[in-house]
């Protein structure tokens, strides 16, 4: 774990000595956005149209905001026009590596070794963390994007001419909703766990602690009613909350000491991930070894045993009792 100073390498791990224990996670810098007729998006520079083959991904299966960029490139069959290089889940001294005896891909562009190697190859004197998803353009040879709620946004409309996918995740009439409901996701459940189980004072850890069950309430009480987080409709807002959901029984609750409960123990969330996990497609970016491995085995200030637990054993293709409220067109 570590990042880069000046394009070189230092392995560190966060500080939060002068936060009062608190993690505080850095913001994603690189923030360009890749368009359907290559004009600039929200935040950054144009140029990057999108074309199929042009662009490649970099993730890792085991980091919850990677695995939004799957989850999309699988519902907007965006398979065969963006391939994918997974890195290990080992996330050690060099940070993120292309090890492929750890279960990595490798790096199918450069045959990199490590992570960092893509950051610095984009700008050689980088400086800021290693983090995974990034979107490479091929092209340009360049970075788009270090953001996965921005690459996700791209996914979900940038290349509906392309594939001939218009399903819209984040439709205009909702977009009020979807950003409110993400507000509270983001800050206490998907940072939330992380907030929690990097916390290192106990007075921050309970307040992200707190903060998590809280969220984690307020979403099984909307869930009781909608099927979905914004009502008949699935969005944006599901998937964002999905891939922290999926790992919460198999490592927050325990390595984040996220345990007031488990997920499985809330009727309408441990239904509602059911249902999303059994979606089209979706089962297939889950992957729990590359999980369990990497928070457990990376992770070794927390567990320095390195051992990764065995459990829990859970069947997310159980019936789920969803179906029981309305839904919409899926998108
Ligand atoms: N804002 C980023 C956050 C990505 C992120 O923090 N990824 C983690 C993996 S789960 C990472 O690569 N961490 C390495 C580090 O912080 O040094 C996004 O959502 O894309």
């Amino acid at each position: 774990m570590g990042l880069l100073v000046d394009g070189q390498w230092q392995d560190k791990w966060y500080d939060t000595s002068s936060s009062g224990g608190k993690f505080q996670r850095e913001s994603a810098k690189l923030r360009n956005w890749v368009t359907a007729d290559g004009s600039a998006g929200p935040s950054g520079v144009g140029g990057f149209k999108a074309e199929s083959g042009r662009y490649h991904l970099y993730v890792s299966l085991a980091c919850p905001w990677a695995h939004r960029t799957l989850v999309f490139r699988k519902l907007k069959n965006l398979e065969q026009h963006i391939d994918v290089s997974v890195v290990s889940p080992d996330m050690l001294s060099n940070g993120w590596t292309f090890n492929t005896d750890a279960g990595s891909t490798g790096d199918m562009l450069f045959n990199s070794e490590f992570m960092h190697q893509i950051y610095t190859r984009n700008k050689s004197d980088y400086s800021g963390r290693v983090t995974v998803p990034v979107l490479w353009c091929k092209k340009t040879n360049q970075i788009v994007s270090n953001e996965s709620s921005e690459i996700i946004r791209m996914f979900n409309s940038a290349f509906n001419e392309i594939t001939g996918n218009h399903d819209d995740y984040y439709p205009e009439n909702l977009r009020a909703m979807i950003d409110r409901v993400n507000g509270l996701v983001y800050d206490n459940i998907n940072n939330g766990v992380y907030r929690a189980g990097f916390a290192t004072e106990q007075g921050a850890y309970e307040e992200a602690y707190n903060a998590v069950f809280m969220a984690l309430d307020s979403v099984e009480k909307i869930l009781e009613n909608n099927r979905y987080l914004v009502g008949p409709r699935i969005t944006e807002a599901d998937w964002r909350l999905f891939t922290t959901l999926i790992r919460f029984d198999a490592v927050y609750h325990g390595h984040f000491k996220c345990n007031r409960q488990r997920l499985e123990d809330f009727p309408n969330i441990s239904n509602y991930v059911r249902e999303l996990y059994q979606w089209p497609g979706v089962a297939e970016t889950v992957d729990i070894y590359h999980i369990k491995r990497h928070y457990y085995y990376s992770h070794d200030m927390i567990n320095p045993t390195r051992v990764v637990p065995a459990g829990p054993a859970i069947d997310f293709t159980r019936e789920h009792n969803r179906t029981r409220l309305p839904a919409s067109q899926a998108a």
